[in-house]
This record gives structure tokens, C-alpha cells and sequence, in this order.
């Protein structure tokens, strides 16, 4: 379990993160998603013990993750993958890694199968592509069998065929009891991928709930109606409660079932070409309310 607590980070003047609290629970891929500049890679640095609060705290498994003495049996984490020495091969780097956590050389072997990377062990990873090197970070996080583990955007620079090894990978850890928290500022990226959310903006929490929760709150209805009437329509759909945007040959109704606008085009002799309903998408419900909170800060800065 990782716990952040009333957590505030500054660097100089820029409030990175802001009195930011939540719980990651074990049995679930937690997504921690969003938008550029989030503070999300400040928040899993402190919880990393890489970075100091300036004030809260962040716990994993009770206490902070610098009083563990050998650190990679308690969290796995994958921050970087680019940050490897090119000149080491993947075995070696692994070895290195195991030796200064008292992990055999065994496991390297173990982790580098898990990950797919057995063929390449001995290559030189400065000749490694990104969505290599993201393998060969997951085996980093995995070599002390941890109960915790935190990628910062894993997918990047993976292909499609990896993208769904590491959803498998993600979900399986997951099963297996283990806290499994992820880092994207794509909604796309958590929507197969996660079952719980925490969502952060301009370094403040704004959800953190089961996906399915957040989905639910963030879709809605449209129902889009093409007319040559617009303005006889639009007035219509207004009068009777609707939020309507106009378009010169359509209308985007939100407030009003499909029926109901069929039902007033009837009433008011209007002529349609086409009355569509269409749910927004989760990525689409993302954008509208980290937008939304985002507004508001600047608002309130
Ligand atoms: N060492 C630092 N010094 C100064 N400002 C920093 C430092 N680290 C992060 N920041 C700032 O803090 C804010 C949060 O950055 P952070 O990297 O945590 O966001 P993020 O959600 O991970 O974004 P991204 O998805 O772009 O990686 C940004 O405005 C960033 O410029």
C-alpha cells in the first residue's frame, strides 16, 4: 500500500505538487494519470525518497521507503528507462542491481525471461530501443520480488505487441496481490490497463476512485440532430431545457433524450436529416474535467 499524505512540493517558487493526499491499495493497477506537467513524476519521486517534501509525508507499506535497507524487495519502481548505462549489457546491469540488494544471480536470469529480454542479455543496452529498455526497467522493479511496484509512463516508445505484454504483465501483479501504480497522462493508456484512478492537475487531487466511478461522472449524452432548420430547433430544444451548441447544418443537444428532441422536431414541423445519440469517450470525459480543474486553479492563483 502507498500512502500520500498532505503532500507539498516546491521547487523555488513553482508549487509542484499541492497538498496532495490518496491511498494506493494492493490487488489493483492503480493509473495515476494527469496532464503534462501534473506533478505526477515529483509525487513518485517522493515517494521514492528521491526528492524531499516540503511538507506532508508519503508512506509505502507504513513508513517511508528510505528506511528500508534494501529497498528493491519492498518497491519496484521504473522512473526512467533511459537513464541505463549504454556500455553495460542488460545482464550485467541487472547483476549490479541484484548484488547491492543481496539478490542472486539466479533471479537476473528469471527477470530478464519474464520480460523477454533472454536473447538479448548479453547485448550492450546503449544499442537497446526505448520499448527495450522499458522491458529492461520492468526487470529492474521486478528483481526483489517486491510487493510494490511504480512505472512512470511504461507504455512510451512500446509497440503494440508490447503495449499488450505489459497490460498482461500489470494485471497479473496485480492478481497476484501486489500495489501496482502507474503513471500516464493518457487516458487511452489506463482504460485498458487500470481499474483504479487517481487523477491529479496542476499538482492537486481532483479523482481518485475506481475507473468505472470516474467514467460514469465524467460521460454524457449528446445527441446530435441535423436539420436545415436549426434556429426553429435550437429555440425549441432551449425552451424546453436543453443545452444546445449550434452548427450551421446541426445541433449538439446535451440535457434532452433522442426521443424528446424527435419528439419537439415533430411539434414544431421541423425536418431532420439525422438525431444521433453519442456517449463521451473515458478519454474524452478525462480532458473535460482535468480542463475543468485546471480553469479553476488559474482562477484561483
Ligand atoms: N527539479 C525541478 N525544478 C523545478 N521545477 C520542477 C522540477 N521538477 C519538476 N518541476 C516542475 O513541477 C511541475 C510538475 O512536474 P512533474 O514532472 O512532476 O509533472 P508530470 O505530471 O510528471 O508531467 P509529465 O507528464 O510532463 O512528466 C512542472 O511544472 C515542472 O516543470
Amino acid at each position: 500500500m502507498i500512502e500520500v499524505i498532505g503532500l507539498t512540493k516546491r521547487y523555488g517558487g513553482k508549487t509542484a505538487v499541492d497538498d496532495l493526499s490518496f491511498t494506493v491499495r494492493p490487488g489493483h493497477v492503480t493509473g495515476f494519470l494527469g496532464p503534462n506537467g501534473a506533478g505526477k513524476t515529483t509525487t513518485l519521486r517522493v515517494i521514492l525518497g528521491l526528492d524531499a517534501p516540503t511538507s506532508g509525508a508519503a508512506t509505502v507499506g507504513g513508513v517511508l521507503f528510505g528506511s528500508h535497507r534494501r529497498g528493491l524487495h519492498h518497491v519496484g519502481a521504473l522512473l526512467d528507462a533511459q537513464q541505463v548505462h549504454g556500455g553495460r549489457s542488460a545482464t550485467a546491469h541487472l547483476t549490479a542491481l541484484a548484488r547491492s540488494n543481496g539478490i542472486g544471480r539466479r533471479r537476473v536470469a528469471e527477470v530478464l525471461a519474464e520480460v523477454g529480454l533472454t536473447d538479448a542479455a548479453h547485448r550492450r543496452v546503449g544499442g537497446f530501443s526505448l520499448g527495450m529498455k522499458q522491458r529492461l526497467g520492468i526487470a529492474a522493479a521486478l528483481l526483489g520480488d517486491p510487493p510494490v511496484l511504480m512505472f512512470d509512463e511504461p507504455i512510451n516508445g512500446m509497440d503494440p505487441e508490447g503495449v499488450r505484454w505489459v497490460r498482461h504483465l500489470f494485471r497479473r501483479l496485480a492478481a497476484e496481490g501486489r500495489t501496482v501504480f502507474l503513471s500516464s497522462h493518457l487516458m487511452t493508456e489506463m482504460e485498458h490497463t487500470a481499474d483504479h484512478l487517481v487523477v491529479i492537475g496542476q499538482g492537486r487531487l481532483i479523482a481518485a476512485e475506481p475507473l468505472r466511478v470516474f467514467a460514469d461522472r465524467g460521460t454524457r449524452r449528446r445527441v446530435t440532430v441535423r436539420t436545415p432548420q436549426t434556429a426553429v430547433l435550437a429555440a425549441a430544444l432551449t425552451a424546453a431545457g436543453a443545452t444546445v451548441d449550434t452548427a450551421p447544418d446541426h445541433l449538439a443537444v446535451r440535457g434532452l433524450s433522442a426521443e424528446r428532441v424527435g419528439a419537439l422536431a415533430f411539434t414544431n414541423a421541423v425536418e431532420l436529416h439525422e438525431l444521433t445519440t453519442r456517449t463521451t469517450s473515458l478519454e474524452e470525459a478525462f480532458m473535460e474535467i482535468t480542463a475543468g480543474h485546471a480553469d479553476h486553479l488559474a482562477g484561483s492563483r
